[in-house]
């Protein structure tokens, strides 16, 4: 099986467009202060109305609360978010109040951080998560934090991760996410289909917020090799 694609935090039209082309499966906009790819609600209303697809669109998000969640997801219409914050009992409460809110089903990605092992807390936290979100994106968390680190997970790690996910709910996707280039990932080809998705974020940059086409266009051919 051959994971999908999500370029995450593109935060201009010309990129966009251009990576629009290349038949990604999904496209992430970031709206969290602290990323060098955090771009307005506004801007991010701007550049999915021009996506063709716009079911492509994920929106990316730090909140404090359930609230704050549901509000941008409703502000910007994208229903497809991922969060690098809440717990699972945040994420249930989302979940309901959302169906007094609209009639969009939200789709939930739920970053996970990981380093190099995976202790009993961890287990814990990926079999919770596992209850509520649609998918969980495995990221290599620096000082507490996931998000935009190009650093690897140790790959064994991640598999061992995305193995837990489909044990505890076959039916959770597994994104694939920290620094991921085309290096790598031709080092780590043959272990891909532990994962139902990659993340594309700094390994395909020129500079923060600026993707490189021609990388992305690399991976996508050594993926469908
Ligand atoms: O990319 C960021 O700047 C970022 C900052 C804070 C939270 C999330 C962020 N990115 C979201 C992603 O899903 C990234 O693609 C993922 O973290 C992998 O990034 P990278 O290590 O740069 O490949």
């Amino acid at each position: 099986m051959t994971p999908k694609i999500k370029v995450c935090g593109i935060t201009n039209r010309d990129d966009l467009k251009k990576i629009e082309k290349l038949n990604v499966n999904h496209v992430g906009f970031i709206n969290i202060e602290r990323s060098s790819r955090n771009i307005s609600l506004d801007e991010i209303t701007y550049l999915k109305k021009s996506l063709s697809d716009k079911n492509l669109a994920t929106l990316v998000l730090e909140p404090n609360n359930a609230y704050e969640a549901l509000l941008k997801a409703n502000r910007s219409e994208i229903f497809n978010i991922q969060l690098h914050s809440l717990t699972c009992f945040d994420i249930r409460y989302l979940i309901w109040l959302n169906q007094y809110h609209n009639g969009q089903r939200l789709n939930i990605t739920k970053a996970i951080g990981l380093k190099d092992k995976i202790d009993t807390e961890k287990k814990k936290e990926i079999r919770n998560h596992c209850l509520y979100s649609d998918n969980i994106i495995f990221d290599y968390v620096k000082d507490g934090l996931t998000g935009g680190t190009n650093t690897y997970i140790p790959i064994e790690t991640a598999i061992k991760a995305s193995r837990l996910v489909k044990q505890y709910d076959p039916r959770t996707e597994v994104t694939l996410a920290g620094g991921l280039n085309l290096n790598y990932l031709e080092e780590i080809k043959n272990k891909l289909h532990y994962f139902d998705r990659i993340d594309l974020n700094s390994g395909v940059e020129e500079k923060p917020g600026k993707k490189n086409i021609k990388k992305i266009k690399e991976i996508i051919k050594l993926i469908e090799e």
